[in-house]
């Protein structure tokens, strides 16, 4: 279970300013339970972890040893949360090498459909001439340009590949049960496909088909992703205390600094495989908060990495963030720094110590740092990277995320802002239906 640690923002914020948001926290988690808020048609993520069931994750696995079994590379077609939920778990878990080892254990797993770069596109079907590669096209609209368009490249050149019997066995489908491109495609062609549900938004839908399955072709245990959620469902309920609730205190707490004119919340890893955690989280916070003029921008940076590149504005520029780390406490592999004769780099001091030792001297002394420097630093510690814990870690954001978009007065569920550019493009693109829009754009260039 995760542990949360506030302390370092005392000094900017009190802990009794932090404390007296408790009423107002509760009026948010009653208005999520009951449903009485802006969005209350996208709540179905609030008690999914406690309501998958075991015939359900049984059906995933099922699908998800198909493709292991008939796979060397398994593309998953998405963009938004139709894909960083997936890739946030499944790189936090994975070898950082794994698709360069020669045994695979799991399919090697590639994005696609998260950007319309002909370069990418074209590299990755060269990439996949030679390789048994199946396809997770997942789209909630069905309807989303890119994947779309990656989807019909690689559906083409699977068929070609591995002719149409084989490929009606390794696309699978994640969408909308009756509308939308992705479901009359699976539908007319005998796909496999699971449901989003309509009640549940991309960026919350990581413990639905559209993570759990990619995440369990990529040989991890949903299972024990789905119970460390659930766990955290319980720990963050809407009965628990104020006082002992963790996604009642960050909300309260990132609320609190952003009154006090932190602007900018930097989520902090110290290690590379949480990078799309980070990912995750930036749209999840991003979607949901960033409307009305309002909203603390999400960013995120990859320690220590990153200190040798935005070190220095986090150290000394505009005193408007604050960070959020994530602290993992206990790496899986163990490597001692080794004794060197010559000692040419000065390093012997370290000799016989864990390179996890230096790390974490590293996060320690950044804190400080940083906290000296004039940013609040909130302090989230995983004991492990496990399933477990980022099923956690995961459903803790959520939680968090719906009762911080309420404190802040806006509708956490919705994102009309990301439909502009979509608008411009399709003018831009002369797409049928979008004609008065095209002339219109046209004179403006
Ligand atoms: O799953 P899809 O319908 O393809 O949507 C994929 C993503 O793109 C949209 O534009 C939204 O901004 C995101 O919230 C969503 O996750």
């Amino acid at each position: 279970m995760i542990k949360l640690n506030i302390e370092k923002t005392f000094g900017f914020i009190s802990k009794e300013s932090v404390d007296a948001y408790a009423a107002e926290v509760k009026a948010a988690q009653e208005t999520l339970e009951q449903g009485t808020g802006k969005g209350n048609d996208f709540l179905g993520w609030l008690h999914l972890p406690s309501s998958i069931t075991p015939e359900h994750l049984a059906d995933l696995k099922a699908t998800a040893q198909v493709l292991r079994d008939n796979c060397e590379v398994v593309i998953v077609a998405g963009i938004g949360g139709s894909y960083l939920g997936a890739r946030a778990v499944i790189e936090a878990l994975s070898n950082s090498f794994t698709w360069l080892q020669d045994k695979k254990t799991a399919p090697v797993m590639i994005y696609a459909g998260h950007n319309i770069s002909e370069d990418y596109l074209f590299e990755l079907t060269e990439y996949l001439k030679d390789k048994k590669f199946g396809v997770i096209n997942i789209s909630k609209s069905g309807t989303t340009t890119e994947t779309a368009l990656a989807f019909r490249l690689l559906k083409k050149q699977c068929e070609d590949q591995r002719g149409k019997e084989t490929a009606r066995k390794v696309i699978v489908a994640i969408t909308d049960p009756k509308k939308g491109a992705a479901r009359i495609t699976a539908d007319k062609e005998g796909y496999k496909s699971f449901i989003i549900p309509d009640n549940v938004g991309g960026r919350f839908s990581v413990l639905t088909p559209v993570g759990l399955l990619p995440i369990a072709v990529a040989g991890f245990d949903i299972e024990k992703l789905v119970a460390g959620a659930a766990d955290m469902e319980k720990a963050c309920g809407a009965h628990v205390p104020f006082t002992e609730n963790p996604a009642a205190i960050y909300a309260a707490t990132r609320n609190d600094l952003y009154k006090n004119g932190k602007k900018i919340e930097i989520l902090v890893n110290f290690s590379p495989k949480l990078h799309y955690v980070s990912e995750w989280w930036k749209q999840l916070y991003g979607e949901s908060e960033g409307k009305d003029n309002k909203g603390i921008f999400p960013a995120a940076v990859d320690f220590s990495t990153d200190l040798h590149s935005m070190g220095q504005w986090i150290q000394e520029g505009e005193r408007t963030i604050f960070e959020t780390v994530i602290s993992v406490e206990k790496v899986e592999h163990k490597l001692e720094v080794p004794t060197d004769e010559a000692n040419l780099d000065g390093l012997n001091f370290l000799a016989g110590k864990r390179v996890d030792e230096v790390n974490k001297m590293a996060e320690l002394g950044t804190q400080l740092a940083h906290v000296d420097g004039g940013v609040p630093n909130i302090r989230i510690v995983l004991p492990e990277l496990t399933e477990y814990n980022i099923g956690g870690l995961m459903y803790f954001f959520e939680k968090a995320c719906g009762i911080s978009g309420y404190l802040l007065g806006v509708n956490p569920f919705n994102q009309p802002g990301v439909e502009a550019y979509k608008k411009n493009m399709f003018a831009l693109l002369n797409k049928p239906g979008y004609e008065e829009e095209s002339k219109a754009i046209q004179a403006r260039l």
